[in-house]
């Protein structure tokens, strides 16, 4: 078995592309702090860099839910593994993902914040594959939109692995 990475998004598209939602995202929120859902682990990357682009005050917290195991394909299965520490009551919440795919996991993700009564709840995704789209979920900024193809980088893991390349690739498995 030879695995190899086939790059779709550069190191410099990527970072120039969340420069860019930072900005969309600060002049959205003008002097109104944004507080990030960070939903792990494959968002930290993500959520580091745009972080640093956003230049009103930020806050930030971490939630870990489960949709996938090992393997390329959807467990259906969504639950809390790992809460927010912090109630999101009145903040203007930004929720942060590396990808939508079937879409499963935030329609109900979403569904759940709500609940907590944010002042605004908004949707931010690195990458967005609408072609395996089950679930109808808005998203309200998009870095890329991609093909159905299975990508790996920048977060993204296979088996927990390739998460630290610095650009977006397709894993091939030989
Ligand atoms: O739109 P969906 O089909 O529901 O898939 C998207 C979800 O899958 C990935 O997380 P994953 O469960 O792989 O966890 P990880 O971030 O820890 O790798 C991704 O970060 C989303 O949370
Ligand atoms: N690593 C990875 N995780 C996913 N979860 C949903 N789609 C994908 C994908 O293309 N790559």
């Amino acid at each position: 078995m030879s695995e190899s990475v086939r790059v779709m998004l550069p190191e410099e598209k990527v970072n120039q592309r969340i420069a860019e939602l930072g900005e969309e995202i600060s002049k959205e929120f003008a002097g109104e702090p944004v507080h990030l859902i960070c939903i792990l682990k494959g968002s930290v990357f993500f959520t580091c860099e745009l972080a640093k682009r956003i230049t009103v005050p930020v806050t930030m917290d971490f939630m870990t839910v489960s949709s996938y195991g090992s393997g390329t394909t959807s467990s259906g299965n969504v639950k809390i593994k790992k809460d927010l520490d912090e109630d999101i009551a009145g903040k203007n919440v930004v929720v942060i993902e590396d990808i939508i795919d079937t879409g499963r996991t935030l329609a109900c993700l979403l569904e759940i914040l709500k609940e907590r009564n944010p002042k605004k709840l908004k949707l931010c995704t690195l990458l967005d594959k609408p072609d395996r789209r089950i679930a109808d979920v808005s998203v309200d900024y998009t870095g890329f939109v991609i093909p159905d193809e299975f990508v790996v980088g920048y977060g993204l893991d296979y088996d927990q692995r390739y998460r630290n390349l610095p650009y977006v690739g397709v894993l091939d498995l030989g």
